[in-house]
């Protein structure tokens, strides 16, 4: 049998390609030096992929910024706007497509989550002029440096139908309607490729979830295509993220010659199923190393499993695998030295799940590994009977949940009375919660946490910022104002650290869009709050100012969704756990004066399993610790949400019954196509549709604002509307910061002429 990964973590175990990034986006790396850095991470995880035994190394995973990005580059896929020549694609061309212009007058291409991960791709736009044709051989040449180099490569590509089913069409384009000519690129590449290897990962995730109506036949046609050009090589039809189901017969007529399936999702068909029907030239990959969690695999249930497969099929049709490309996991847990020990052992990064997927080809070929196996076996049982991760307490206050705490003690059209005393003007103006996250407020925080700098140096050093952005917006004239987030180095990993049941890498961390990443943080055990959290800063603020200030708190399903979650409990009830936590912080801020609280719920969407059937207990669950959360104070407190990232249309119901007094949402990337769903769903309380993009540093004007308030107020009642960015402004400067904030102020202000008896 063969043993492999389905990628791995691109960014680098101490961030390098971060770095060189935005060292080469300021101007001070040459694109020769960002070449080199790049290929030296690419032959570092061959090396560790090779040198921990398994049979192959994966090509073609690798990105300057993102994989889907690289397929549309690949397949000439470039919108007109980039000017792109046909001689190639430069990485001016490249960067400008991932970013913008930095000029700021041709537009990025837009950005959404990755199925239900907190990894961003951009979406692969289409219009009807496109052509297409093989416009980078990146992943031939990679592929044949790694065989230069002694290595046994498996290129790995993100499938045709995957492909489609997340690009979007220009106006009304049917995407589909230009299958066959990217079946043309990929039959082109994969017929290129098949010479130079065993196996072509071919990666259709899209199958687990639901597809457009035309996808199937679409699918078998194109595979058809694609196993004619394959050649002595195999396709490996790869699905992850969740089972195959009532895609599974397509699949298996794929007529590929591998398929890959992932066995962790825990909701997936039972691999008897599939072993029993799968046709007899066909090899199955078997995914049971977890790509997306840190948890140590439980090797004594994987192997019975695959001893199971293997007495079925025999060993030459079975590979090892993990469950998805390890990219969405820490690079190594090696570099983690200050992790109690105890749960340090419990644990295993992409490096070690390397290891993990060749122990149990070892052990299912007969090697002896009978020590390894037995020290995995104690550390799982250590793990389940150990007192950390249980806290009674919490566990009876989550079972004596009440009907009447989630709800507010009155209706929205009641609250709204109470809430007058806001004494806000119409179209209200607010930020999201964020401004710049300067160098120097992470340098102090660093120092900080170094021990360079005392608390009480840093505590003034925070307040001097805090000061600084309450004036600052008030001289702008906003009308709802926030204390700016400068001493929370990330939105979840703020409150997990102020959390029991949590604990934190240094160097964990992961991709989460081009060069910025996130480091989540693990949730081991129980989850409750140790102490107010967030009322110091709040107090602190809205002591220096008469207008409201908003408290600021990340909800109970983003922790859960930006956290490595615990796999011993199930995830309602660690979000409800959460929820609990910052009920209690919400409540401590209302005792503090706080007549705003706002609860970001920007991970509300991705939560949401990849197949539509699973969607109502997902959200069930969902809407009710958003409630928990936030239905304890009085009507007089204004509760807000913020959501961003996705499409939330197909859950507009949801977000409604979350009953916030506000939500704010982001829509100007998409030119607020997200308020076509107010022409059939009437939106009961307020809303702030963001009025301009802040993932680009280009500054909107003010006729353009108030084109987009014009707009929404077409869709949503003026007294209902809100005016606020997309979303918070940590990763801006602050010299596009105050230029968009006064246009967008004076739009507002424009739009109040006329409206005064609101
Ligand atoms: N968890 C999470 N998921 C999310 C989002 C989010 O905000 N959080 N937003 C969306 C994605 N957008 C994102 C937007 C920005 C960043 C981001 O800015 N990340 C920072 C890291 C943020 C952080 O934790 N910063 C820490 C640590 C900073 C750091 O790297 N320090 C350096 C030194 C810093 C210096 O000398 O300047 C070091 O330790 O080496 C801090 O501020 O304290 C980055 O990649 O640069 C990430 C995701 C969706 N998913
Ligand atoms: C990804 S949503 C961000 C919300 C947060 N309050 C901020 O402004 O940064
Ligand atoms: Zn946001």
């Amino acid at each position: 049998m063969k043993t492999h990964v389905l990628g791995f973590p691109r960014i680098g175990a101490r961030r390098e390609l971060k770095k060189a990034l935005e060292d080469y986006w300021a101007g001070s790396l040459s694109p020769q030096d960002l070449i080199s850095v790049s290929n030296s991470l690419k032959e570092r995880h061959w090396k560790i992929q090779k040198d921990s035994g398994l049979s192959y190394v994966a090509t073609g995973d690798f990105s300057l910024y993102d994989h889907v990005l690289d397929t549309s580059v690949m397949l000439g896929a470039v919108p007109e706007r980039y000017g792109a020549k046909a001689s190639g694609i430069g990485p001016d061309t490249y960067f400008q497509m991932a970013r913008g212009d930095v000029g700021g007058n041709i537009a990025a291409m837009e950005m959404t989550k990755w199925f239900n991960t907190n990894y961003h791709y951009l979406v692969p736009e289409i219009s009807p002029a496109q052509r297409f044709s093989l416009s980078s051989p990146a992943i031939v040449k990679d592929t044949r440096r790694a065989i230069e180099l002694g290595y046994l490569p498996k290129p790995v590509l993100v499938g045709p139908i995957t492909y489609l089913s997340l690009a979007k069409g220009e106006g009304s384009f049917n995407v589909w309607e230009r299958i066959e000519d990217i079946t043309d690129v990929y039959a082109e590449v994969i017929a290129e490729l098949s010479t130079l290897c065993d196996w072509i990962q071919i990666d259709e995730p899209v199958l687990c979830g639901d597809l457009a109506p035309e996808a199937p036949w679409r699918f078998l046609e194109t595979y058809v295509k694609l196993n004619q050009a394959v050649g002595k090589a195999g396709l490996l039809l790869t699905t992850y993220f969740d089972s195959l189901d009532e895609h599974l017969d397509l699949a298996l007529s794929s007529g590929c010659a591998g398929l890959h399936i992932d066995l962790t999702c825990g909701r997936n068909d039972p691999y008897d199923r599939i072993v029993e029907r799968l046709p007899e030239d066909m090899s199955l990959s078997v995914g049971l190393v977890d790509g997306r969690n840190i948890w140590k695999t439980d090797m004594t249930k994987a192997l019975s499993v695959l001893r199971d497969i293997e007495k079925r099929i025999g060993p030459d049709r079975l590979l090892i695998a993990s469950s998805c490309s390890p990219m969405h996991s820490p690079v190594d847990l090696n570099l983690e030295t200050k992790l109690k020990p105890e749960i340090r052992s419990w644990m295993a990064f992409a490096v070690q799940k390397c290891e993990e997927v060749c122990l149990l080809g070892d052990a299912l070929s007969g090697k002896n590994r009978d020590e390894t196996l037995r020290a995995n076996a104690e550390v799982l049982e250590s793990r389940l009977s150990s007192p950390l991760a249980k806290n009674e307490a919490i566990r009876e206050r989550c079972a004596g949940i009440s009907e009447d705490m989630l709800h507010r003690k009155s209706p929205y059209r009641e609250r709204k009375k109470a809430q007058s005393w806001l004494d806000l003007p119409i179209f209200p103006t607010t930020t999201i919660g964020s401004f710049p996250q300067t160098p120097e407020i992470r340098k102090n925080r660093l120092l900080f946490k170094r021990g360079e700098l005392s608390r009480d140096g840093y505590k003034f050093f925070i307040e001097k910022e805090i000061h600084k952005v309450v004036k600052i917006q008030e001289e702008l004239g906003l009308d709802v104002l926030v204390h700016g987030e400068p001493e929370r180095n990330d939105m979840v990993e703020y409150f997990g650290e102020r959390m029991g049941g949590f604990c934190f890498t240094d160097n964990g961390w992961v991709q989460s869009y081009g060069s910025r990443c996130v480091k989540p943080p693990v949730i081991y055990g129980d989850v409750f709050r140790r102490a107010p959290m967030t009322v110091r800063e709040f107090s602190f603020a809205q002591s220096l100012t008469s207008k409201p200030m908003k408290g600021m708190l990340t909800g109970p399903v983003t922790v859960l969704c930006w956290s490595f979650v615990r796999d011993d409990l199930d995830r309602s009830e660690v979000c409800r756990q959460i929820a609990f936590a910052l009920r209690d912080e919400v409540l401590d801020l209302e005792r503090s004066g706080a007549k705003i609280i706002q609860i970001d719920e920007p991970a509300l969407r991705e939560g949401l399993p990849l197949k539509g059937r699973d969607a109502e207990a997902y959200l069930r669950w969902a809407v009710e610790a958003f409630r928990i959360t936030s239905s304890g104070v009085d009507d007089e407190t204004q509760i807000h949400t913020h959501m961003c990232y996705s499409e939330f249309n197909a859950i507009i119901q949801s977000i409604a019954e979350m009953d916030a007094d506000v939500i704010s949402i982001e829509s100007s990337r998409s030119r607020m196509e997200l308020l076509d769903v107010f022409r059939v769903f009437e939106y009961p309380n307020e809303i702030g549709p963001g009025v301009y993009d802040i993932h680009s540093p280009r500054v909107p004007t003010e006729a353009e604002i108030m084109k987009l308030i014009q707009r929404a107020a077409e869709y949503i009642p003026k007294e209902r509307l809100w005016i606020n960015p997309d979303c918070g402004l940590k990763t801006r400067g602050w010299e596009e910061t105050l230029k968009s904030l006064k246009n967008m102020v004076a739009a507002a202000k424009a739009m109040r002429i006329g409206h005064q008896d609101f």
